[in-house]
């Protein structure tokens, strides 16, 4: 008895330290559970990571993730474990296995961490778990992006391109020594006025102004957002604690990002004009939304502005980020010697013909592969009955096959010489796995604008080359691998010296 009122006392007397060896207790049993007997503690990797999500956490919002990632995979190997419930691939087969339809196999979910659509209660395309509303609604808007819609895209398009090299050529026009453009705005202005004008009915405008319109301002904070909003969600339990912490302008700008594309999407849905864009073949095929609702296409629309304008913007930019490094001049002389022995002049440029061009889409193909818009993965999670755990997260971690090189020789080196037909490829290069490099992913949500991309990129860089010399001043070099990842790349300005060819 005495023992017993002896314990108790001294235990209320070191009520703090009780609890705080009560607290303490839990990760570090988690934490050793994590390592050592959780089903995926055979998996090679980190044992840091293993324990606990927070390592993960700290390198996703530092911008180191995709860095550190790269760096396992060449220590630990094709597949390890990341984080507690997570495990990263490199390799090419792992494409397949994760995303695509395998008779047999059970169909990896898109991970709501990442995948989430933020303050609606409504799906869309990207962010869905449900199978058949995600095949319900890419049926449809697969016709928005045929090859037969792009054709009569193609001179709204086109039109935006002229404007790009028409305000460049303005501001290059006074000086035989040309302008310091900043290619990063110039590039971005061309894929959100071309995704505006074909999502919304209507051009942002910043092409005309040479200005970010207020929405995109916007529409990066939404960006950053969605970034930031993916750390809590690893801890469902305390996240609306974690969101509290979340800066008010990111919300705010979350909110405003919303309450502007509602807008303009129900007002080109309601205009019902033929005009060549997005909304006249998906409306066709839905004439009373009896496939698709008002809601779920406003919510759909909303991410096809966010997935079709940065990606390509960003891919622009490290492909012009490339051509121009010194070290790669020969590069920019070979691509601009295609491009001006086809063309005199402007108006041979066409639909078809920029397709006919191999050293370019050789450097757009090393463009993707070095510049990959998502370089961070496209999680996944294991439902129950899976091929493993269920509950386990999967990616395939973009930037570490990329830039494996046990997959391309000289993998951080610019050299689109690999993607020629073979018997114009370096030797060095024959064994490169091209396949690996997958910028549109492959399977059940592959990049539906892949061709609009191309185009865009094919005729951006055919009017761009054709009409100016570029070149870049010494100071103003940047280096697009320097720009910080957090989810997406967080592009900087990057100037580059035009001259007006003519
Ligand atoms: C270089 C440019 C682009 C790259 C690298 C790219 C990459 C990707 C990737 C990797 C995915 C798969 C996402 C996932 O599985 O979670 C995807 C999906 C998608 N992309 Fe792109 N994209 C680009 C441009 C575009 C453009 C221009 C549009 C349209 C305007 C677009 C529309 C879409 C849509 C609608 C999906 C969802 C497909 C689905 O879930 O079924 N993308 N994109």
């Amino acid at each position: 008895m005495g023992i017993v009122t002896l314990s108790v006392e001294t235990l209320d007397q070191h009520r703090v330290l009780v609890a705080f060896i009560v607290l303490l207790s839990y990760p570090i049993y988690n934490s050793l559970y994590n390592i050592y007997f959780h089903p995926l503690s055979h998996h090679p990797g980190p044992k840091l990571w293993a324990a606990s999500r927070i390592p993960f956490i700290y390198s996703l919002l530092t911008g180191q993730l995709i860095q550190r990632t790269k760096e396992f995979h060449e220590k630990y190997g094709d597949f390890l474990r990341l984080a507690p419930d997570e495990v990263s691939f490199a390799s090419e087969q792992a494409w397949n296995e994760i995303y695509a339809f395998r008779p047999g196999h059970k169909r990896a979910l898109r991970d709501k961490a990442y995948y989430v659509a933020p303050e609606s209660n409504v799906d869309n395309i990207i962010t869905t778990t449900d199978f058949k509303f995600h095949a319900r609604v890419r049926r449809i808007l697969s016709s928005s992006f045929s090859e037969g819609s792009l054709r009569a895209q193609y001179s709204l398009i086109n039109s935006k391109a002229d404007l790009l090299v028409s305000q460049i050529q303005r501001l290059t026009a006074s000086s035989k020594e040309g302008a310091r453009v900043n290619m990063t705005d110039w590039l971005n202005f061309f894929t959100m006025d071309v995704i505006s004008d074909l999502a919304f009915g209507e051009s942002f405008g910043c092409l005309e102004r040479g200005d970010y319109h207020e929405w995109v301002h916007t529409l990066f904070a939404f960006l950053k957002y969605m970034s930031l909003a993916a750390a809590p969600r690893y801890y469902p339990t305390v996240e609306f604690i974690l969101k509290m912490f979340m800066p008010k302008s990111v919300m705010e700008g979350q909110r405003k990002h919303m309450a502007y594309a509602r807008e303009k999407i129900t007002r080109r849905i309601d205009l019902k004009s033929e005009r060549p864009d997005f909304m006249t073949p998906f409306m066709k095929n839905n004439v009373n939304f009896e496939s698709v609702s008002r809601e779920e296409i406003v919510e759909t629309f909303n991410f096809v502005i966010i997935g079709g304008s940065e990606t390509t913007a960003t891919a622009m930019t490290g492909i012009f980020n490339h051509l121009t490094r010194k070290e790669n001049k020969h590069v920019l002389e070979m691509s601009t010697r295609e491009i001006r022995d086809k063309f005199s002049e402007k108006e041979e440029i066409t639909f078809d013909t920029i397709q006919c061009l191999p050293y370019l889409d050789a450097v757009i193909n090393e463009g993707l592969r070095m510049c990959n818009p998502v370089p961070g993965g496209l999680p996944r999670v294991v439902p129950a009955g899976g091929d493993t755990y269920c509950g386990t997260r999967l990616a395939v971690r973009t930037f570490a096959v990329n830039r494996s090189d046990k997959l391309f020789e000289n993998p951080n080196t610019f050299i689109p010489g690999r993607w020629l037909p073979d018997d114009q490829r370096p030797k060095e290069y024959s064994q490169d796995n091209l396949a690996a490099s997958k910028p549109f992913s492959v399977g059940f949500h592959s990049c539906l604008g892949r061709p609009l991309a191309w185009l865009e990129m094919r005729l951006v860089i055919v009017k761009l080359l054709l009409a100016f010399d570029l070149a870049v001043d010494n100071g103003d070099m940047v280096n697009f691998d320097h720009f910080p990842v957090i989810m997406l790349i967080q592009k900087l300005p990057m100037r580059i010296r035009v001259r007006n060819r003519n």
